[in-house]
């Protein structure tokens, strides 16, 4: 038999075979048996046998009167005694410990532990007479202390084979092997387990000590009856009939609380964590603050620049500030109530005592107090499957009368299950204290947004650079216009306007108001849904554009091309300057960046039938610009110049294109704005552009299968339905949060989402900001929309064409079924949107005068000029 299986006498067992009532009186049995061969051998007497056997003495007298088990016991002895010498003693110990494991840990007795026990007592006898040991013979041993079989195999056989000390080795390991198939233990790790249950002993005692101190102390300090947590490191545990630990609940004080019960060490002990408490803003003083740290960083860039290479927003808004901490308050009432340990240990014992009458046997663990929520962890013995708690989250929130539960089942990273319930009073997270965070000032993020903090009170700072695109979602009132907003206030907080750009699309009409004279604004802001769709197409052109930058500087994205060698900027604009000289078309140099952008605006429309030298791909999910090849077209392979060379800018700004309401837009023109969004959202991260979209109608049709591919970081508040919850974020959760700025943050990679709590900007803050930000300075609005579209301007009823704004919104509609059915005529534009006749021929007049499709030919659709697509 292999070491390993021997190993094993405490074979893995089946329930079933564990709790059979056999084993119990399979151990009873082998402890009598024990017993009587014991009591039979102690009280042996040679008188005692009967005349007929071969070990009877003369003098006997056929009466048994010194065996304590009478003539069996006398019969079994005397020939085990003759037999085995006085090996046969450990016939009665090796049945003690099959008993003791029979009954304590339902060890099954297998043959190899029988094998062992004959080793042991042949090699025991044997060694007996090797080594000369109780070898004398007398009526109680007539053939020696080895009996039979150690005389023969011992003193015949190997003493006489392998002499003394070859037989001795032999027979040790004999033994020792014998030992290792009965007890299943290695023989070292048997010194050490006794070794390890000493010192047990010991701590134990000292354990039983310390906790009788500790609750005379409690006893003498709490009301009778209340909840304590266990003290540290002691945890007090009881074992069930099937083994399975039943204790270590806190420990009620009081008269009736005693010691009884054995006491272990692991595992660690449940702590109550209070992570709803602000950080102290004034511990804060010495620190360096953000306004401070960043302007520094931003005078070292402005001053190692080369001369005259400033853009003009640079130039335009080189002095200034960014707005101080000072503008944002504190809160003076957080609405905090101190932490009532009782109260957080009394729902802990409840949510156990419910999971105890399911069945369900859980030690608690430990109870965060989060801003919004506390999580109450529970730790399920070995061999409870999580799903089961998780499926009893509607009786846990019956039992605790909560109206919201959450199971988190198991925490990621954790052996525990949390079930997460909301605070009777709940805390407020301002935003000063995330941007005061060394996260976010001294943070490695590129374009940091202060989010929340979560339940153990660890800020949530996220990198809008990395995400590259953000989803918030959730029902209404849940806190998304609060989120918006302090995503928005982190940027203005971090950025000048000549380093960061805003474009506001907010069809609700009031929440983006107080930005609309925002410095950083580079357009303002759009509240008209028809006019949303042509903000996004700047957008894309907008990208488009910074690409084409890209290749002609060779440079791979928007981060190398704000830090590509200064000098070899400062090369390249006297060698373009020289060129441009001898060019008279070309571009004057020191041409602006909104003039440039708008002569590229113009000239795209020119470009859109000029097939594409390069195209534009996605590696490892940065974007870069490649051939259709896939080679990558650095310096010398970078598409050829157009007929207007483009004026390289020294740095260029990030965009952040914020949609509050998308489903305001997706019931304008969906497909245009779906391909819009994900346009953008499939190239624009490379280009320095990032797209917050928000909704608080988490249908599919609005946050459609494409735009959530191609946003993978999302944040939901509180919405209605389960089914809501997976639009948003792919699973549920989210219908049992608590509202009020109480989110689940799903960060970039797709990991696991955090449950967090919003961070708190309020609309005096926001203006106090917005006041400084435009005491230095008007926002600087890119020209070339207006130019392009005309679109930007007042809302004039006609068009250029006669198209009145009411049938511009028809036309739009008119386009979408054109671009779904691939063919445009009156009947189809009549039938699919039910418009008149007279109107329906209207639309295709104007699209036709628009030269969008052919001149009818009697009942054949018109032919489609353009591309739909
Ligand atoms: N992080 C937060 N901390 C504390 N309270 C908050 C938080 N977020 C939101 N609230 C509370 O919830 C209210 C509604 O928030 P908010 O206006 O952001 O909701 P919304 O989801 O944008 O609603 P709607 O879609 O109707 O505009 C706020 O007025 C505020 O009282």
């Amino acid at each position: 038999m292999s070491r390993a299986a021997a190993a094993r006498p405490p074979r893995a067992r089946s329930t079933d075979e564990k709790e059979s009532p056999w084993n119990d009186v399979f151990g009873i049995g082998f402890l009598m048996v024990a017993c009587l061969l014991l009591l039979a051998l102690i009280s042996y007497d040679p008188r005692d046998m009967p005349s007929w056997s071969f070990l009877a003495l003369s003098e006997s007298s056929g009466e048994v009167t010194h065996n304590f088990v009478g003539r069996v016991g006398a019969l079994m002895a005397g020939h085990m005694l003759w037999l085995m010498g006085y090996a046969a003693y450990l016939l009665p110990f090796s049945m003690t410990w099959f008993g003791v494991c029979k009954l304590h840990s339902k060890i099954r007795v297998t043959r190899a532990a029988w094998l062992g026990v004959a080793i042991m007592i042949i090699s025991g006898a044997a060694l007996l007479e090797v080594q000369n040991l109780l070898t004398e013979r007398d009526h109680f041993t007539p053939l020696g202390g080895s009996g039979g079989l150690g005389f023969v195999i011992g003193g015949t056989l190997l003493k006489h084979l392998l002499g003394k000390a070859g037989a001795t080795l032999l027979l040790g390991t004999a033994y020792m092997g014998g030992l290792f198939l009965v007890t299943g233990q290695h023989p070292l790790s048997v010194i050490q387990n006794i070794r390890a249950e000493i010192t047990r002993w010991k701590t134990e005692r000292e354990a039983q000590r310390l906790i009788a101190e500790k609750l005379a102390e409690e006893a003498a300090s709490t009301v009778p009856g209340t909840l304590t947590p266990v003290p540290e490191g002691l945890r007090k545990k009881k074992k069930d009939k099937s083994g399975e630990i039943r204790g270590d609940t806190p420990v009620a004080t009081g008269p009736a609380t005693n010691m009884e019960l054995p006491l272990q060490f692991e595992p660690p002990p449940p702590k109550i964590i209070d992570s709803s408490v602000s950080r102290a803003h004034d511990d804060r003083s010495d620190k360096p603050k953000l306004a401070e740290v960043w302007e520094k960083k931003r005078a070292q860039k402005i001053e190692q620049a080369p001369h005259g290479s400033l853009g003009n927003l640079t130039k335009l808004f080189k002095d200034y500030k960014l707005p101080s901490m000072e503008l944002l308050k504190w809160p003076e009432d957080t609405g905090r109530a101190p932490t009532n340990t009782s109260e957080l240990l009394g729902i802990q014992a409840t949510i156990v005592k419910a999971l105890a009458s399911f069945g369900i046997t859980v030690e608690p663990g430990d109870i965060t107090r989060g801003p919004a929520i506390t999580r109450y962890e529970v730790r399920p013995v070995d061999g409870l499957r999580v799903s089961r708690i998780a499926n009893l989250d509607a009786d846990i929130a019956r039992a605790t009368r909560a109206e919201r539960i959450n199971i988190l089942a198991p925490i990621p990273g954790k052996d525990t299950v949390g079930i997460e319930l909301a605070n009777s009073e709940k805390t407020i997270v301002p935003l000063r204290e995330l941007l005061e965070d060394d996260v976010f000032v001294n943070g490695k993020a590129k374009l940091p947004v202060a989010l929340g903090k979560d339940v153990y009170g660890k800020t949530i700072i996220g990198d809008l650079a990395i995400m590259p695109h953000l989803l918030v979602a959730g029902a209404t009132g849940s806190g998304k216009s609060v989120c918006i907003n302090s995503i928005v206030t982190s940027l203005i907080c971090r950025f000048a306007p000549d380093e960061l750009r805003f474009i506001m699309i907010d069809p609700k009409v009031v929440e983006m108001q107080s930005y609309e004279e925002l410095p950083h604004l580079a357009l303002p802001v759009v509240t008209d849904p028809k006019k949303a769709l042509l903000a996004l197409r700047w957008v894309v052109k907008e990208m488009e554009n910074r690409y084409q930058i890209f290749a002609q500087e060779g440079c791979r994205n928007f981060e190398t091309f704000n830090n590509r060698n200064r000098k070899r900027k400062a090369e390249a604009d006297a060698a373009r300057a020289a060129r441009n000289a001898a060019a008279p078309a070309a571009t004057k140099a020191g041409v602006d960046d909104a003039s440039v952008s708008a002569a590229f605006a113009k000239e795209a429309a020119e470009e859109a039938a000029v097939p594409k030298t390069a195209e534009v791909g996605t590696v490892d999910g940065d974007t870069d610009l490649r051939d259709a090849s896939g080679t990558w077209l650095g310096d010398s392979q970078a598409p050829a110049p157009r007929k207007q060379e483009v004026v390289i800018p020294d740095t260029m700004p990030y965009i952040v294109v914020i949609v509050d309401e998308l489903a305001d837009l997706m019931q304008t023109a969906p497909a245009d704005i779906e391909v819009a969004i994900a346009r953008i959202t499939q190239m624009a991260r490379a280009a320095g552009i990032h797209l917050i979209v928000a909704t608080q109608t988490p249908r599919a049709d609005v946050i459609t299968g494409v735009i959530k591919a191609n946003i993978p970081t999302r944040i939901a508040f509180q919405v209605s339905s389960a089914l809501d919850s997976r639009v948003i974020l792919d699973r549920k959760g989210a219908e049992n949060l608590v509202g009020k700025g109480d989110m689940l943050y799903v960060p970039p990679g797709g990991a696991q989402p955090v449950r967090s709590q919003g961070a708190l900007v309020t609309d005096d803050e926001i203006h106090a900001l917005v006041e400084h930000c435009v005491a230095q300075g008007k926002p600087v609005f890119d020209v070339k929309v207006d130019d392009e579209n005309g679109e930007f301007g007042d809302d004039d009823d006609m068009g250029e064409d006669g198209v009145s704004s009411e049938e511009q919104e028809c036309l739009e509609k008119c386009l979408e079924v054109i671009r779904q059915e691939k063919k445009a005529s009156t009947s189809l534009l009549q039938r699919r949107l039910r418009l008149g006749y007279g109107k329906a021929a209207r639309m295709i007049d104007i699209l036709e005068d628009r030269g969008i499709i052919g001149p009818g030919e009697g009942a054949k659709p018109r032919e489609i000029l353009v591309q739909m697509d």
